[in-house]
């Protein structure tokens, strides 16, 4: 790891030395390495800046605002200090496919987990809220957002309310499960998890749980929407580290099926699991620990970008510029990203995902001393070009 810091270093003095304008643009897209004692973060150009200054995006598209010394990287506390941030899990999934029954089940199941809960109820009347408080004994707090969609002012409410559980009730929950309005694109809810500080340093993004309504999914999937706008259906499955297809009691099996193939096309990289008034197993939800990136192995997208690459990376500043530069021409098209990456002199695997313009990764376990070092990259979005992905990819790998 000691080297792999290293190799953050010429990215920060390289950003210190281009001065001010710099400086100025970072505040999109934040790279975080998390190690012992210190956290470098990272940033690239606003959209509209970049496409302005086209000098300044071909010399440097990351600013690392971090100081790193060459004593930071004398290996003497290498350790990754361990992860004790208290997990988040967000159910989304459009109106009625059974959020709030599956919040219930989670909540009167017997699993030991203390609970808070945040509702995003659309409206003016927090109904969902006294469904649930109605059913639960269980929770141990329920908030409510309740001022629409969980965007732009509502996000700062979850910011603040979930610096707030944080400040007044740590240690006495130890779990959040945040229940998106069925009308809700996720995205701006996940990038809370990794884009502010007051939420990424107590609270880690656990998973994203879909719920999907068997009977009327494809309704609302199939919805042409105005130019520019987002399908939520479509979006709340790309999203999703957990899917579950709910309500299979008003369908027949063919429909299931032919269901789940439509998901697929949409997001090849969840786990998917069917299910009757979400009764599903608790660490089906609960527990997912985000990196889970084994399960990507034998995935391959059509028409969405996928890359398996056996080798080493250089020292990540190489992959930093392309990733940066990537995001920065198309982060409205890659919903979302993770990776695993093998970086030459990093004794740890590097995970890292992405959302959007959000990025975050840190060092994660040791490399097993007869593990293949391999590298792994899923990108879920619209309009990724493969072959464009690998070669830039390529590119950063060390030539042997
Ligand atoms: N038949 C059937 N009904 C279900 C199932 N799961 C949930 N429901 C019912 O569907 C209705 C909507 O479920 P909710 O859990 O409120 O759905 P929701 O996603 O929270 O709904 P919104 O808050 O409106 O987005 C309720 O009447 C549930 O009892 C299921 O698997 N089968």
């Amino acid at each position: 790891m000691a080297a792999a810091l290293c190799s953050a270093s010429p990215a920060i003095s390289t950003a210190a030395s281009l001065g001010s304008p710099a400086r100025r643009v970072a505040s999109l897209l934040r790279l975080r390495l998390r190690a012992a004692a210190r956290s470098y973060s990272a940033a690239a150009a606003p959209r509209a800046t970049a496409t302005a200054a086209p000098s300044w995006r071909s010399r440097r598209r990351f600013a690392a605002s971090a100081a790193s010394t060459e004593e930071d990287c004398s290996g003497a506390d290498t350790m990754i200090p361990p992860d004790n941030r208290i997990p988040a899990t967000i159910i989304t999934g459009f109106l009625g496919s059974g959020k709030t029954t599956l919040l219930n089940h989670i909540l009167t199941a017997h699993h030991g987990k203390r609970i808070a809960v945040i509702e995003n109820e659309f409206g003016e009347v927090d109904i969902d809220g006294s469904l649930v408080a109605a059913q639960t004994a269980g929770a141990e707090d329920i908030m409510m957002l309740n001022n629409g969609c969980l965007c732009c002012t509502v996000r700062g409410d979850l910011v603040r309310m979930i610096g707030e559980l944080v400040n007044k009730k740590k240690g006495k929950f130890d779990h959040i499960v945040i229940e998106t309005t069925g009308l809700a694109n996720p995205a701006p809810i996940i990038q809370t998890f990794y884009a502010e500080d007051v939420v990424f340093n107590d609270v880690k993004l656990d998973g994203v749980v879909t719920l999907v309504d068997a009977k009327h999914a494809r309704l609302h999937l199939d919805e042409e929407k105005p130019k520019g706008i987002v399908n939520e259906a479509v979006q709340q499955i790309a999203y999703a580290d957990r899917i579950i297809v709910n309500k299979i009691d008003l369908v027949n099996e063919p429909e299931v099926s032919s269901l789940v193939d439509r998901i697929r096309g949409i997001n090849r990289m969840a786990n998917l699991k069917q299910a009757e008034y979400g009764k599903v197993d608790l660490d089906y939800v609960l527990g997912i620990g985000g990196f889970d990136l084994e399960r990507f192995i034998s995935v391959i997208f059509l028409g969405y970008g996928f890359l398996l690459l056996t080798s080493i990376l250089h020292a990540l500043m190489q992959a930093d510029m392309w990733l940066g530069n990537l995001l920065l021409e198309h982060s409205d098209d890659i919903y979302r990203m993770k990776g695993l990456l093998s970086v030459s002199g990093m004794p740890q695997r590097f995970v890292f995902q992405g959302v959007h313009d959000i990025f975050q990764g840190s060092p994660e376990r040791m490399w097993e001393t007869n593990e293949p070092r391999i590298n792994k990259i899923v990108f879920i979005g619209r309009n990724l070009n493969r072959e464009e992905l690998e070669k830039g990819f390529k590119d950063c790998l060390l030539k042997t």
